[in-house]
């Protein structure tokens, strides 16, 4: 269940009142006034492989211990596409969510505290200003950047960068074993447009990539992260709004590698106790990084050529809709499934949305800041047939009821921000 309050705010040297109110209320969840039963700190199993599980075994549950939850050693691999850098960024230097306060004081270990009494309630607010003194960071060093590719020297300079090729699982298990990796964030893959164009490597990088990753993460206790995507629905699904639990017969290489990602990642949660997390994304827009070859790319495209040229042309039709969402607001809303306590995950694979919008409808909103953009249209079959099958709608709402997914940006929000950044970015460049 969602809070939705105003956090307190509070003014002073609040320490030494905080350290008494964190005191009592650990000892309140001690013995709880509610007679709820405290749980004990899980403990780590001994993990094992299931590349090594015999059949009939019992399923394990993994859990990682609270000392390294507190701390996460993460992994992203495929880091150097469009979304990877931005995660790695938003990970270093994030505030700590208020799920993970909680577990700090162990206040996840009753179950009742948001509906029983006038105890938890007060613990509560102890715990948002707790928030509020205690923000702390993953760490710059906490969180892994992997890719095949060469990185450039920003980011190369911006913290830790490792080659990783996921086809190849004993360099995957070197560096999880020896970087001590607890989340592991999956980024690497082919997009729907790439992927058709290239079906076979899109099926060893997808699925068997994939494999190895779910291996990877069984054996070691992590907690893992694959994105989905609209692109996991197909012609059969319904289009407006798509459900999270439908039909799913998608008809790219990328779509069918995706459901698979799903149904994988959630068989290995039941049936090896694997911490598997998925949302599936919209279209991604981003101004500081170029997508990879995907259908919903010319949502990006437009800005850059609308302040560059002033012309754009676009490979979809005009009355084309497709689910949409700014990349802040899917980078966060990654980092709240992954801090998210297993307890409110009532599924394993969420759809995630922010807005719906058409190339003309997108347009328009531009032709607001920029009224010379023109825009013709020069359609590109495989991305329209694509399009046409997937979603034009994305029902959100078990994301929203369960770990209070809330999106920051509306189509007005996101073209003012995106023509900021491109728009300031091309001035610098024109300067320099
Ligand atoms: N960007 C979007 O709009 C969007 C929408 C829905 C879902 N997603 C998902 O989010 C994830 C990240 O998307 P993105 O847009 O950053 O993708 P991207 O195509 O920009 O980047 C993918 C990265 O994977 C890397 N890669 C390819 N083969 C690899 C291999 N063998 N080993 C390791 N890395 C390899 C590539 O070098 C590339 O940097 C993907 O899984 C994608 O399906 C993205
Ligand atoms: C939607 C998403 O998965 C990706 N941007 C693509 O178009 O392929």
């Amino acid at each position: 269940m969602c809070d939705t309050s105003t956090p307190l705010v509070f003014a002073g040297d609040s320490m030494p009142v905080f350290r008494a109110l964190s005191k009592v209320a650990k000892q309140a969840l001690l013995a709880p006034a509610c007679g709820c039963q405290p749980l004990t700190v899980a403990i780590r199993n001994i993990s094992f492989s299931p590349r090594q599980v015999t059949s009939g075994s019992d399923a394990s549950f993994h859990s990682v211990s609270f000392s390294e939850t507190d701390h996460p050693k993460v992994l992203i691999t495929g880091g150097l596409g469009q979304l990877g850098v931005g995660l790695a960024k938003l990970l270093r230097y994030a505030h700590c969510s208020i799920y993970t306060v909680y577990k700090s004081i162990n206040l996840l270990h009753c179950r009742c505290i948001y509906k029983c009494n006038v105890l938890h309630k007060n613990v509560f607010y102890i715990i948002k200003l707790y928030l509020l003194t205690h923000r702390k960071r993953f760490g710059k060093n906490n969180v892994i950047l992997s890719d095949i590719r060469k990185p450039p020297s920003n980011v190369f300079h911006s913290g830790p960068f490792i080659y990783s090729d996921i086809l190849d699982y004993k360099n995957l298990r070197e560096i999880v074993v020896n970087n001590r990796i607890t989340w592991l964030v999956h980024y690497s893959a082919l997009l729907s447009a790439v992927g058709e164009a290239n079906v076979a490597l899109a099926r060893a990088v997808n699925i068997t990539g994939l494999h190895n990753i779910l291996d990877i993460a069984a054996e070691h206790g992590l907690r893992l992260f694959v994105p989905s995507t609209i692109g996991a629905f197909g012609p059969t699904s319904p289009r407006n709004p798509t459900p999270d639990l439908c039909v799913q017969r998608p008809r790219t290489i990328y779509g069918v590698s995706k459901v698979h990602a799903e149904l994988m990642g959630e068989y290995y949660h039941h049936r090896y106790g694997l911490d598997f997390r998925c949302l599936r994304y919209p279209g991604i827009i981003s101004a500081d990084s170029q997508p990879g070859g995907g259908t919903t790319d010319y949502a990006v495209q437009i800005f850059h050529d609308a302040v560059k040229t002033g012309k754009f042309e676009c490979n979809l039709k005009p009355d084309t809709r497709l689910p949409m969402m700014y990349i802040d607001d899917c980078l966060r809303a990654t980092l709240e499934v992954m801090e998210a306590p297993a307890e409110s995950l009532s599924m394993r694979t969420y759809n995630i949305n922010a807005m719906s919008f058409t190339p003309e409808e997108l347009a328009k909103e531009v032709q607001k800041q920029l009224p010379d953009l023109q825009v013709t249209y020069e359609i590109d079959s495989v991305r329209q047939a694509i399009a046409d099958s997937w979603p034009m709608n994305f029902d959100d709402s078990n994301a929203r009821n369960d770990w209070c997914w809330k999106h920051d940006y509306d189509l007005p929000e996101l073209v003012q921000t995106m023509l900021n950044f491109i728009g300031s970015d091309s001035r610098i460049a024109q300067a320099n």
